[in-house]
C-alpha cells in the first residue's frame, strides 16, 4: 500500500485509562501533544480489567457464580465514565453503549461450556476489556474532533492458537490496507489492542500485555512514521522502578537490545512488538503520560556506547528437572520428546540446562500446564519440580551488578553468556 504521510500510532495501556483523571489526561495528550497529521490510537482495557475478566471467566468455567465480580467491574466502568462525563443530555450514548457491551458480556458468560475448550472461551470473554475501553475512548475523544471507532478483529487475522494467537500477515496487511486509509482521511482512528479474529469471525487474543504488539502490527501494515507507547514511567529504564530503587533511563537504544530485554521479561514492552517495527525500520518511542513533553526513550536502528547493566525479574517461575528412568544419558532423542511435550503443554522455556542424566528448564508456572506435561512424560522420565521461584537476568552485566543482585540468595540454577547473566532462586 502507499505510505500515508506522517502517520503515527499511539498506544495507551491500562494505566493510561485506569480512572477518569487518567482518561482526561489522555485526551489532553492527544489534543496538545498529538500529531497534526493522521493518527491511530490503540487502547488496552481499563486498569486491571483483564485480570478481573480472567477471574470472572475462571469462575464461570468452574460453574461458580461470578455475579458480584461482574457487578464490581460494571460499577468501575460506569464510575469512571461518570468521572469524565456526567450523564446529561448528549452523553447518554456513552452509557447506553457501555451497558450494551455489559449485556453482551453477560450473555457470553451464560454460554460458557464447562466441557468446551478453556482457552477459546477465555478469549471470547476476556476480550471485553478492550472492547469496552476502546468504545468509551472513541466516544469521549469525539468531543474534541472527528474520531472513528474501529473493531480491529475482522482486520487482524490470526490462527486459532487461543490466548497467544499468531498473526496471519498477508491477510492482515491486505485488510488493513483496504480499510484504514479511508477512515484515517476522516479523523483519528481508535481501536483495541490485544485482539484479533479468526477467518470465521471468532475473537482471539495475542497474549497478555499484547496491546503493544497490536500497535506494531498496525504500524507495520500501514508503514507508519513512528509508534509511541505512553506509559507511567519516564521511558525504557534499566530496571523496573517498582522493584529497583535507582534506575536510569536509556534515552536511545537499539531494536536488538530492546528485544532482548523484553524477551527476558522487562514487562514495559511486549516482546513481540519489536520485530515488525525493526522489519520496516519504524522508530518506537516510550513516553511518559505523566510528563508528555519529556524526551522518553527512542528505540530504533542505532549504535550506542555500552549501556548501564539492565536488571530483569520474572516471578512465579517453576524449575522442572527431567531424568531418564534407567540412568541413560539425556540424549538428543530424549530432548526431542521433552521439547515436544513442552510445546504441547504450551510451556515456554525461559532458561535450560543439561547434565549427564538430567535436563532442567525454567518456565512460567501454570499448574494446569505443568500437570499436562507430567501426564505426557511420566512413563519415560522422572520429573521433579519446584515452584514459587524467581528468574533474574542481568544484561550487559559486570562483577558489581552480579554481586549486588545475588547477595544473600540461594541460587538453584545459574548461567552466563558473554553479555547475559541469569539465575533462578527461591522466592
Ligand atoms: N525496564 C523497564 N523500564 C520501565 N518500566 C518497566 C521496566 N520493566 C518493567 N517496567 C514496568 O512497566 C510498567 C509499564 O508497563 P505496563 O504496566 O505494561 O503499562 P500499560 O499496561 O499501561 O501499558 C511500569 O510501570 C514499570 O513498573
Ligand atoms: N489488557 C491486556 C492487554 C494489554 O496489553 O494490556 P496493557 O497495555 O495494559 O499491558 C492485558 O492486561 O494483558
Amino acid at each position: 500500500m502507499e505510505k500515508i504521510q506522517g502517520l503515527q500510532v499511539y498506544k495507551f495501556g491500562g494505566a493510561s485509562v485506569k480512572d477518569a483523571a487518567a482518561i482526561l489526561n489522555l485526551c489532553r495528550i492527544v489534543r496538545d501533544f498529538g500529531p497534526q497529521g493522521p493518527l491511530v490510537i490503540v487502547v488496552s482495557a481499563m486498569g486491571k480489567t483483564t485480570n478481573a475478566l480472567e477471574e470472572i471467566f475462571q469462575l464461570a468455567y468452574a460453574g461458580k457464580s461470578c455475579q458480584s465480580q461482574l457487578a464490581a467491574l460494571r460499577k468501575y466502568h460506569f464510575d469512571t465514565i461518570a468521572g469524565v462525563i456526567p450523564i446529561s443530555f448528549g452523553s447518554e450514548h456513552v452509557y447506553d453503549e457501555t451497558e450494551a457491551l455489559f449485556k453482551e458480556l453477560e450473555s457470553r458468560l451464560k454460554q460458557v461450556d464447562l466441557n468446551g475448550n478453556f482457552d477459546e472461551q477465555y478469549d471470547q470473554v476476556v476480550s471485553f476489556g478492550e472492547l469496552l475501553a476502546s468504545r468509551v475512548l472513541a466516544l469521549l475523544l469525539a468531543w474534541y474532533g472527528p474520531v472513528h471507532y474501529l473493531d480491529c478483529r475482522p482486520l487482524i487475522r490470526t490462527d486459532e492458537n487461543w490466548r497467544d494467537a499468531g498473526v496471519k500477515w498477508p491477510e492482515t496487511e491486505r485488510n488493513i490496507a483496504e480499510t484504514l486509509p479511508l477512515l484515517l482521511a476522516k479523523g483519528i482512528v481508535v481501536t483495541q489492542g490485544f485482539l484479533g479474529g479468526t477467518a470465521d469471525g471468532r475473537t482471539t487474543t495475542l497474549g497478555r500485555e499484547g496491546s503493544d504488539y497490536t500497535a506494531a502490527i498496525l504500524a507495520y501494515c500501514l508503514r507508519a512514521e513512528s509508534v509511541t507507547i505512553w506509559k507511567d514511567v519516564a521511558g525504557l529504564l534499566n530496571a523496573d522502578p517498582k522493584i529497583f530503587p535507582d534506575t536510569v533511563r536509556y534515552p536511545e537504544i537499539s531494536y536488538r537490545e530492546t528485544i532482548e530485554m523484553a524477551y527476558y521479561g522487562a514487562s514495559v514492552i511486549h516482546p513481540k512488538t519489536l520485530k515488525p517495527l525493526a522489519d520496516r525500520n519504524i522508530p518506537l518511542r516510550v513516553k511518559s503520560f505523566l510528563d508528555p513533553a519529556a524526551e522518553g526513550t527512542l528505540i530504533h536502528d542505532c549504535q550506542h556506547p555500552a549501556l548501564a547493566p539492565a536488571f530483569i525479574r520474572k516471578t512465579d517461575q517453576a524449575l522442572l528437572s527431567f531424568a531418564s528412568k534407567d540412568f541413560s544419558f539425556i540424549s538428543e532423542e530424549n530432548m526431542a520428546v521433552i521439547f515436544g511435550a513442552l510445546a504441547q503443554a504450551k510451556l515456554k522455556i525461559n532458561v535450560m540446562q543439561n547434565s549427564a542424566i538430567s535436563f532442567s528448564v525454567c518456565v512460567d508456572y501454570s499448574e494446569r500446564r505443568v500437570h499436562q506435561l507430567l501426564d505426557l512424560l511420566r512413563e519415560q522420565f522422572t520429573l521433579h519440580y519446584n515452584t514459587g521461584l524467581t528468574l533474574f537476568t542481568i544484561k550487559n552485566y559486570d562483577a558489581a551488578s552480579i554481586a549486588r543482585l545475588t547477595a544473600g540468595k540461594r541460587l538453584l540454577l545459574e548461567q552466563r553468556t558473554r553479555h547475559t547473566f541469569q539465575f533462578v532462586c527461591q522466592g
